[in-house]
């Protein structure tokens, strides 16, 4: 029987998840909806009923031509002939195991670590269960919790062993499986499928239930990224778009909808108008589902956070990734507080974000650097060299598999693959609170308008907007942060008009950009 891991059924008989229904016929159904794998999971029932249910669940399972597994128990495997075991890291071992299960018996096992995961290669293991993804009800231990970045970190270390499956499990839905499948991937190594508890099990309709699932997993992401292959002179090659890409911007009017700060709103609200797009602040996560139907962006920025934000937060970035419109993130003083800590963990587990942007501090926090202490929103004094910069923004976009900007008098940007360093801009940028805020804003108008390079997009929103303010600081009666405000606005507004008639000249010469090679 072939090993297809893409839809792994782990069985609950619980009276929470059961009800009052029958397994088998629980088990039936989602088999008819594509489930590809069973595994029978039972931790509290006697010997004897473990054998007749597994016996009963075989004579389905084998109906549809699907693999059963018993978890833990080898004993009940041999006795009814089942096609495999799943092993836990406590149970029986696989050396073990395989003395007493028949030759072409599947083994699987557990593992939430690098170094378990090699331990199962080297043992024999034909698949891993990589977990726990996230936290579920029942298993709020967050300690084991590895979510996607771990669950790559874990699929890189075993890259050279393509013959051996993986599966992600904990927590995984309808609403993230796709996330999951995506993010998860290493360079080499990506999940062959997932193994799914309650979303099945305790689904009114399982059938429907598993085959949303079997539809989710061969549809690639709405958010995939496409890597843009480097092109010798990257940065010149760039270049050569960005008017153009300034040009759509303006026709396109997006709409960008922002979770934002009570200190910039104002600020904000006025960039995007002045650049030619249509801002809407709404804090409030249940209008994202109608916001999103306008197919602009939503920024996320958690500069003023409250005990509501965060499940506000969650529901618009749903919204919003499901329609697969882009989401910006703004970890405005990540490393400032527990609080700010935890919830930059809490939402880039919840959802995807097509960008995430932040000063050093914030972005080594997005990273889970130890010891990052911002002091309030400010990055702090700069603990990375420049190279040290760049690498940090790739790697960071590598393993989100996103775009990463990292601001400051020089700012880094990255899909993964390329690094571009963009030096324009303006000291007095720096002296005026918002002008980091305001980025993330811009660069939702142009992920909204320039969908087929996210790196170029964001680029070019940052071109436009920093050539303003060198405009602007270059006025003679702009004397200081005051003064300098308005007259941004007016610049940002100048580069908008010019664009709009098709005059590239505000571009012509002006681009202090190169890339970085790292
Ligand atoms: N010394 C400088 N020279 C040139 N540009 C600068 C300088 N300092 C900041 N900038 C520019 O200002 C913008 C905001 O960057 P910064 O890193 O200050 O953001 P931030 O800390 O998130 O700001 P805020 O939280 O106030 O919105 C970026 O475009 C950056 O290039
Ligand atoms: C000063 C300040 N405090 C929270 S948000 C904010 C604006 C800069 O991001």
């Amino acid at each position: 029987m072939p090993l297809d891991l893409s839809l792994y059924l782990v069985t609950d008989s619980t009276a929470a998840i059961l009800k009052e229904r029958d397994l088998g016929t629980v088990v039936e159904e989602a088999l008819k909806g594509g489930v590809t794998v069973v595994q029978y999971r039972d931790k509290t029932s006697d010997t004897g009923v473990q054998v007749e249910t597994a016996r009963k669940l075989h004579s389905i399972t084998q109906k549809y031509g699907v693999p059963l597994l018993i978890n833990d128990r080898v004993d009940v495997a041999v006795a009814i002939g089942a096609e495999g075991v799943h092993l836990g890291q406590d149970d029986m071992n696989i050396k073990d195991a395989k003395k007493l299960l028949p030759p072409n018996a599947i083994i699987g096992i557990s593992t939430s670590s690098i170094e378990e995961a090699k331990k199962a290669v080297a043992d024999g293991a034909d698949y891993l269960g990589v977990g726990t993804m996230f936290a579920t009800p029942t298993k709020t231990n967050t300690k084991s919790m590895i979510g996607t970045a771990g669950t790559q970190a874990i699929l890189n270390a075993i890259s050279d062993s393509p013959s051996v499956g993986t599966v992600s499990i904990g927590g995984i839905n309808h609403t993230n499986v796709q996330r999951v499948m995506y993010q998860s991937h290493s360079p080499k190594k990506g999940l062959d499928g997932v193994a799914i508890v309650s979303a099945i099990m305790a689904a009114d309709d399982p059938k429907a239930a598993a085959e949303e699932f079997a539809k989710l997993i061969k549809t690639p992401a709405p958010f995939a990224l496409t890597l843009n292959a480097p092109r010798a002179n990257e940065a010149e090659a760039l270049l050569e778009e960005v008017p153009r890409i300034v040009r759509k911007m303006v026709e396109v009017h997006p709409l960008v909808h922002n979770m934002i700060n009570f200190v910039v709103a104002n600020f904000v609200a006025n960039v995007a108008l002045s650049i030619g797009a249509s801002p809407i602040m709404s804090p409030y996560g249940d209008e994202a589902t109608d916001l999103c139907q306008f197919d602009g962006a939503l920024l996320i920025n958690m500069g003023t956070l409250t005990s509501e934000s965060i499940s506000n937060y969650l529901k618009a970035i749903k919204a919003y990734n499901q329609r697969g419109n882009p989401v910006i993130y703004d970890p405005v003083g990540a490393g400032a507080t527990h609080i700010r800590r935890n919830t930059v963990r809490d939402l880039m587990r919840g959802g995807y974000f097509d960008l995430i942007k932040g000063n050093e501090g914030e972005i080594r926090q997005a990273w889970g650097s130890s010891a990052v202490q911002q002091r309030g929103v400010d990055s702090g004094p700069s603990t990375l060299d420049n190279q040290q910069k760049a690498t940090l923004a790739r790697d960071l976009a590598r393993r989100e598999r996103n775009i990463v900007l990292l601001t400051g008098a020089t700012d880094y940007l990255s899909d993964g693959e390329r690094v571009i360093a963009v030096e324009n801009g303006h000291p007095l940028l720096g002296q005026v609170t918002g002008t980091g805020c305001a980025i993330g804003t811009i660069s939702g108008c142009f992920l909204t308008s320039h969908r087929s390079d996210r790196l170029l997009a964001v680029l070019s929103g940052i071109l436009m907007y920093e050539i303003a303010a060198e405009n602007a600081a270059s006025k003679e009666y702009v004397r200081g942060p005051g003064s300098f405000v308005p007259t941004f606005l007016d610049e940002l507004y100048a580069i908008r008009t010019a664009a709009a008639k098709g005059d590239d000249s505000w571009f012509v010469g002006r681009a202090k950009v190169r890339e970085v090679k790292v």
